[in-house]
C-alpha cells in the first residue's frame, strides 16, 4: 500500500505499461538512468537545483583533484620533471642551464641511491649481471675510439656494449633514469671491468661532472690526434652524410674574417686542451690514460699493454690478437678462441681530400697555442704538438 502511494505520483505512462513493481525494479537496476529523476522527490524545483549544483561541485573537484595527483605523480617522476625545466629554458640561459645540471646530478645522486639499494651499481656482487662501467672511452672522436674499444674487448676481463651510448650528454635518455643506462650494459662477471665508449661526452663538460656522480673512480680513457687531421677526418664523415657541405676551405674559415672558424663545433672539438681542461677539474690527473692515435695505428700491441696496466687487468694481450691488414691500412683483430679476424667498418678510413696548404699551414697555427696549453696540461709531448 505504502508502495503503492509512493508511486502513485509517477507519471500515467510508466505506471500503465510496467505497473509500480517493475517500475521499482528498474529504478533499483538503474537501467534506463533518466528514470532516477522521474522520483517524486525531483519534482521539487529546489532539490533539483541543489542536486545540479552538487553534481556540478563533484566533476570540478575530481577534475581538480585528477590534475592535482597526476602533477604529483609528474613532480615524482624526475624524467618529466626533467624535461619540462629544460622545455621552459629554451634558450641555455646560464642560470637555467646551471639549475639542470645541478638538477640532473641530484636525480643521477637519486637513480644511484635506488640502484645500490637494489646492488645494481657497481662490481660488488658474486652474480654474473649487468654493471654500470667503470671505464669510459670519452673522447675524441675520429680519433680512434672504435679500435680501442674493438681491441678492449678481447680481453677476458672486458664487456663493452657495442654501440655509443651518449648517455651523459643527451637529455631525454638521461630523463629514462640510470636504470635505463644500467640496462644498456652487457652481463658481467665479478671481477670484469664494464667499458663504455661514447666519444662525444668530450666536449660536453658537464659529463664529466654527472660520470663523477656516478661512480668517482671511473678510469677515463682519451684518443688523441693530429687537430688538424682529426678535423680533415671528422669533414670527410660529415660530407659523406651531407654532400651539399661546402668544400673544406670554405667551411673551415669564416667568409667575413678570413680567420679559422672556431664556431663550427667540429673546428672546436679539436681545442683539446679547452675541452680537457674542464675534464681535469673533476677527475684526478690519474684517473686519465692517453692514447696517441698515430701510435695506436703503428703498434696496438705496445698501447693496449700500457691501457692493461692502467686499467689494472692481468696480462692477456700478445701479437697473434693483431694482424696487419695491408689493404685496409689497420692493425685488425684475430679472436683467440675461434682465430676469426675482424676489421673495422667502411666507415673508417675513408680516404682524406688534399687540403689547400696555405689552409693547412692556417689551421695548424691556429692549433698551435692550444696544443701547447694541451702539453702543459698532460705533461706529455706528442708527434704533432
Ligand atoms: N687500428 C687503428 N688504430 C688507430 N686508428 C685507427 C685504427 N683503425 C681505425 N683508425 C682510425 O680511427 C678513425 C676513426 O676514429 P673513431 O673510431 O674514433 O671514429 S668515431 O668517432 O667513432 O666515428 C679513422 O679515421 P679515418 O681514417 O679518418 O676515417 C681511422 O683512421
Amino acid at each position: 500500500m505504502a508502495n503503492q502511494s509512493h508511486y502513485a505520483k509517477l507519471p500515467t505512462a510508466a505506471v500503465s505499461r510496467r505497473g509500480p513493481q517493475q517500475c521499482l525494479s528498474s529504478y533499483g537496476n538503474f537501467s534506463n538512468f533518466l528514470d532516477v529523476f522521474r522520483l517524486p522527490m525531483f519534482s521539487n524545483p529546489r532539490i533539483r537545483k541543489y542536486c545540479v549544483k552538487l553534481v556540478l561541485i563533484c566533476v570540478l573537484c575530481t577534475v581538480l583533484i585528477t590534475s592535482f595527483c597526476s602533477e604529483i605523480l609528474n613532480l615524482r617522476n624526475p624524467g618529466i620533471y626533467l624535461n619540462r625545466l629544460v622545455a621552459t629554458s629554451n634558450k641555455r640561459n646560464t642560470r637555467t642551464y646551471q639549475l639542470t645540471t645541478q638538477f640532473k646530478l641530484d636525480l643521477l645522486k637519486g637513480d644511484l641511491t635506488m640502484l645500490e639499494n637494489s646492488g645494481n651499481a657497481h662490481n660488488e656482487s658474486n652474480k654474473e649481471e649487468r654493471r654500470l662501467p667503470s671505464c669510459i672511452i670519452f673522447g675524441v672522436s675520429k680519433c680512434g675510439t672504435r679500435a680501442v674499444l674493438e681491441y678492449l674487448k678481447l680481453h677476458p676481463d672486458i664487456v663493452a656494449p657495442n654501440v655509443e651510448i651518449n648517455y651523459f650528454n643527451n637529455k631525454s635518455l638521461q630523463a629514462r633514469g640510470l636504470s635505463w643506462y644500467l640496462q644498456q650494459m652487457p652481463y658481467s662477471r665479478p671481477g670484469q671491468i664494464t667499458a663504455e665508449k661514447s666519444p662525444d661526452y668530450f666536449q660536453h663538460h658537464e659529463c664529466a661532472k654527472m660520470i663523477y656522480g656516478c661512480n668517482r673512480d671511473t678510469k677515463l680513457l682519451l684518443l688523441l690526434r693530429d687537430p688538424v687531421v682529426r678535423l680533415v677526418s671528422q669533414y670527410m664523415q660529415l660530407v659523406d652524410k651531407r654532400p651539399t657541405l661546402p668544400a673544406f676551405e670554405d667551411w673551415v674559415i669564416n667568409n667575413r674574417t678570413r680567420e679559422i672558424n672556431m664556431d663550427i663545433p667540429s673546428v672546436a672539438v679539436s681545442v683539446y686542451s679547452r675541452h680537457l681542461s674542464h675534464w681535469l677539474k673533476v677527475f684526478p690527473r690519474r684517473q686519465f690514460h692517453i692514447i696517441e692515435s698515430e701510435s695506436l695505428k703503428k703498434s696496438p700491441l705496445q698501447e693496449m699493454t700500457q691501457v692493461e696496466r692502467f686499467l689494472h687487468l692481468r696480462p692477456f694481450y700478445s701479437s697473434e690478437d693483431f694482424y696487419f691488414n695491408s689493404s685496409r691500412g689497420f692493425y685488425c683483430v684475430r679472436m683467440r678462441a675461434t682465430g676469426k679476424t675482424k676489421c673495422m667498418g667502411k666507415s673508417k678510413g675513408r680516404e682524406h681530400i688534399a687540403v689547400k696548404k696555405e689552409v693547412v699551414e692556417q689551421l695548424y697555427r691556429f692549433y698551435q697555442p692550444y696544443n701547447k696549453e694541451l702539453n702543459d696540461l698532460l705533461n706529455m709531448k706528442f708527434s704533432w704538438s
